[in-house]
């Protein structure tokens, strides 16, 4: 297991390229399973997350070529219809593979699903999505079984609350279902867009996508594409937060200000300066104090609970005090002791939590507990006083692409250590 080791206190200058979004990539890919052609993927990062789904893919008769970022996906057949508990516990989006398995097949047998511990993560939403389009669905031993006696049809389906996962799940299964679907209350965030015009590439008929109510007209067969891959939000986000705690300024190559949301009003609250340019996203923070603002997480476009932890660790170092809350995961906090080893003055109360912004933080050894806690970590430890060791970087690995480089080629004092426990 790796460790990082990071000196902080070094001002970060330079250009970084945002890599294509781990949360995009992994659905698209699992639409491959929707077409009996070829569905090639550009901009795909190299990340745990994908090299396990491509276990998982391959598993069930898609044959993956990779050559650099570009992923070639081909699945003339479906040579098994069971996505294995080994392979799906590992990660969320794996269980997305159901519904375009269930469409193609008729039948599929999934194991209910793992990702980061961060709350319950039921899969309730998914599930009566499929069931209203036809699907018959049963729990055994930890595996969701699910038919179609009669195909899957179109339905009207409107989510009780946003769900990413579901939103897109279902627009998968409609995309070749029989008739017309329309989803309300679904989920806006821009790898909706993404897997739309994924789909749309691939002959799907899809309206809607980005709004609240999407509407897909079933087609008997989808045909193969070239789609490239929305950059990662969260990735652009957590490198905007380390300049605005370390100091200095990035140009985020292929970043755009759109794709945070309302975030972006909420960073130059902060304190950083965000301005789109050719190329990217710049950004910038001199000789300014960080301002304590308060955040609630919420579906896109408001703060997404991804970038929670990252703020975090920048609010701990702001002028001032501020109440963050998050209210998509009831887990999410598990950063805090972490981040109070480095000496953030934080209180929990439920869902919120009270940060009180210190003038400096001093490194030590840290534990990451998840994705995007391992990256608050690392925000955290560029700007402290001396060594932050953070361990169990496994984590980061499933969804940051090669950071270690990244950072050091802005100025960062970083360095994987291999961990010798
Ligand atoms: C691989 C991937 O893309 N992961 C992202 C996706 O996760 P994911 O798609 O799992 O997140 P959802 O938007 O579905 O979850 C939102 C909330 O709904 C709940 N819920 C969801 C589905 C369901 O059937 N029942 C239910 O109760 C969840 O427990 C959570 O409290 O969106 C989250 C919210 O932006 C992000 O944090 C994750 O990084
Ligand atoms: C929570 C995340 O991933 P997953 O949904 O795969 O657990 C994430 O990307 O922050």
């Amino acid at each position: 297991m790796d460790k990082l080791a990071i000196i902080g206190g070094r001002e970060l200058y330079g250009e970084l390229a945002i890599s294509g979004a781990k949360n995009s990539a992994l659905k698209v890919m699992v639409a491959a399973l929707l077409t009996a052609d070829t569905l090639t993927l550009e901009n795909v990062p190299d990340l745990a997350d994908v090299r396990q789904l491509i276990q998982l893919l391959t598993h069930l008769g898609v044959e993956v070529e990779r050559e650099g970022s570009t992923l070639s996906l081909t699945t003339g057949d479906i040579s098994s219809t069971e996505a294995p508990y080994d392979i799906v516990r590992k990660m969320r989006a794996s269980f997305n593979v159901l519904g375009p398995i269930l469409a193609r097949e008729g039948k599929a047998r999934v194991s209910l699903p793992g990702g980061c511990a961060i709350g319950a993560r039921p899969v309730d939403l998914h599930l009566k999505a499929l069931e209203a389009m036809g699907a018959q669905i049963e729990l055994d031993e930890g595996y969701v079984i699910a038919t179609t006696p009669n195909g899957l049809r179109g339905a009207e389906i409107t989510f009780p609350f946003v769900s990413v996962g579901a939103t897109e799940h279902s627009m998968m299964a409609a995309a070749l279902a029989v008739g017309e679907t329309v989803l309300m209350n679904a989920a806006k965030e821009p790898e909706i867009i993404d897997l739309a015009d994924c789909l749309i590439a691939m002959g799907a008929r899809i309206e809607g996508a980005g709004t609240e109510t999407i509407r897909i007209k079933g087609v008997a067969s989808l045909h193969g594409a070239t789609h490239q891959v929305v950059a990662d939000r969260i990735e652009m986000g957590s490198y905007a937060m380390a300049v605005g705690a370390a100091g200095g300024e990035l140009l985020l190559k292929n970043g755009r200000r759109a794709l945070l949301g309302e975030a972006d009003v909420i960073l130059e609250q902060a304190g950083l300066t965000l301005s789109d340019e050719e190329g990217g996203l710049r950004v910038t923070k001199w000789g300014r104090p960080t301002v304590g603002t308060n955040v609630e997480t919420a579906p896109f476009p408001g703060f997404p609970t991804d970038l929670q932890a990252q703020y975090m660790a920048l609010m701990s170092l702001a002028d001032g005090t501020s109440v963050i809350c998050e209210k998509i995961f009831e887990n999410r906090f598990m950063h805090v002791p972490e981040l109070m080893r480095l000496g953030a003055d934080i209180h929990i109360d439920g869902q919120c939590a009270t940060v009180k912004g210190k003038k400096v933080l001093k490194g030590a050894p840290v534990m990451a507990t998840d994705l995007r806690a391992s990256m608050s970590l690392i925000v955290a430890g560029l700007a402290a006083e001396g060594q932050t060791m953070v361990s169990r970087l496994y984590h980061l690995d499933r969804g940051f692409e090669r950071l270690d480089e990244k950072l050091q080629s802005v100025g960062a004092l970083v360095e994987r250590v291999k961990d010798e426990d």
